[in-house]
C-alpha cells in the first residue's frame, strides 16, 4: 500500500490506471464500516484507492471540523488489512487552494433532512466528492447507506452531470448492540453511548409496527419517536419517512419506505436509517 498525498501525485497515479480504479472516499478515523466497502471495492476493481480528506466545505461554522477524530497511523492498518493499494490523503490547501471558488450545488433533494439542519452541507459534499472523482478517475465508487441522503444526493449529482462512473451503496454495520459504526461515536462518554441506542431501538421499533401491518406514517412516527423521547440524553433533530429515491414525504409506509432520524446525544449528531421491509 502506498500513501500519496498530493493531488497532483494523485492525478499522475490515476492517468497511469485509468480504467483499473475503485474508489472509497472517506474522512478517516476509519472501522468496520468503512473497511466492508473497501472489500468490496477489492472484488470490484484492480486498484482500491482509498481517500481520507476532513473536508472543510461541508461543516458548518459551529459544527464539529476541529474536534473531528483523526489518526492517519490506524487508518493506514485498517486499510492494509482490506488489501487497499493506496490512500489518498490531500491537505486542505491543496484540495482548495488561495483563488478557489468552484462549488457544485444538487438542489431540492439537498434541502430537508440533514441539509435542513446543516446548511450549505451537501454542497460541501458534492464539490469535494466530484474533485474526488475528478482526480481519482474512478470506474466505480462506493458509499454508506448510512449516509442515506448523501448516497440520494451523489447518485443525483452523477446522474445529472453525466459522470461516467457506478456507484454502489452497501449495508450499515452495527455494533452487536445495534449501534451504528460511526467515527463520531468515539467522542461519545460511556453513558452517551448507551444513550446512543435509542436511534436503533427507535428503527426496531417502527419495524416492528411495520411487520404487524401497521401502515400509517403518522402511527409509525408516533411508535418510533417515543423510542427517542423516553432517552432524556437525547434530543431529535428529524426523525422522517420518506420515498428512498426522491426522498419525498409520505402518508402510508410500505416494503421500500426509508425511515432516517438524526438525534443529538450530549454534542454527538448521530444518523441511522432503514428500509422497513429489509433486513
Ligand atoms: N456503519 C457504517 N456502515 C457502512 N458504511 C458506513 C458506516 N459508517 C460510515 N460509512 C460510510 O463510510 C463513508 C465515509 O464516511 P465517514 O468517513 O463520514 O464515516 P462516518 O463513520 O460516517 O463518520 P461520521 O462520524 O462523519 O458519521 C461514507 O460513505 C459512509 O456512509
Ligand atoms: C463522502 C465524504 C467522504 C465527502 O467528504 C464524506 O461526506 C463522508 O465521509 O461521508
Ligand atoms: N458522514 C458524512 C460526513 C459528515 O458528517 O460531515
Amino acid at each position: 500500500m502506498i500513501l500519496i498525498d498530493t493531488v497532483a501525485k494523485m492525478q499522475e497515479f490515476a492517468r497511469q490506471h485509468r480504467g483499473e480504479i475503485a474508489l472509497v472516499p472517506t474522512m478517516g478515523y476509519l472501522h468496520e464500516g468503512h473497511a466492508s466497502l473497501m472489500r468490496e471495492a477489492r472484488k470490484r476493481a484492480a486498484i482500491v484507492v482509498v481517500s481520507i480528506f476532513v473536508n472543510p466545505t461541508q461543516f458548518g461554522v459551529n459544527e464539529d471540523l476541529d474536534s473531528y477524530p483523526r489518526d492517519l497511523e490506524r487508518d493506514k492498518r485498517v486499510a492494509e488489512a482490506a488489501g487497499v493499494d493506496v490512500i489518498f490523503a490531500p491537505t486542505a490547501a491543496d484540495m482548495y487552494p488561495a483563488g478557489y471558488q468552484s462549488y457544485l450545488n444538487v438542489e431540492e433533494i439537498t434541502l430537508e433532512l440533514c441539509g435542513a439542519s446543516r446548511p450549505g452541507h451537501f454542497r460541501g459534499v458534492t464539490t469535494v466528492v466530484a474533485k474526488l472523482f475528478n482526480i481519482v478517475a474512478p470506474t466505480v465508487a462506493i458509499f454508506g447507506k448510512k449516509d442515506f441522503q448523501q448516497l440520494a444526493v451523489i447518485r443525483r449529482m452523477v446522474q445529472d452531470f453525466n459522470m461516467d462512473l457506478e456507484i454502489v451503496g452497501m449495508p450499515i454495520v452495527r455494533e452487536a448492540d445495534g449501534l451504528a459504526l460511526s467515527s463520531r461515536n468515539a467522542r461519545l462518554s460511556e453513558p452517551e453511548r448507551e444513550s446512543a441506542l435509542c436511534l436503533s431501538r427507535s428503527i426496531k421499533a417502527a419495524r416492528a409496527a411495520f411487520a404487524k401491518g401497521e401502515t400509517s406514517v403518522a402511527q409509525l412516527r408516533r411508535v418510533a419517536l417515543e423510542v427517542i423521547e423516553k432517552e432524556r440524553a437525547a434530543t431529535l433533530d428529524y426523525l422522517e419517512f420518506r420515498d428512498p429515491d426522491t426522498l419525498a414525504p409520505l402518508q402510508t409506509a410500505d416494503h421500500r419506505t426509508l425511515l432516517a432520524l438524526a438525534v443529538r446525544v450530549g454534542t454527538v449528531r448521530l444518523i441511522d436509517n432503514c428500509i422497513l421491509g429489509e433486513e
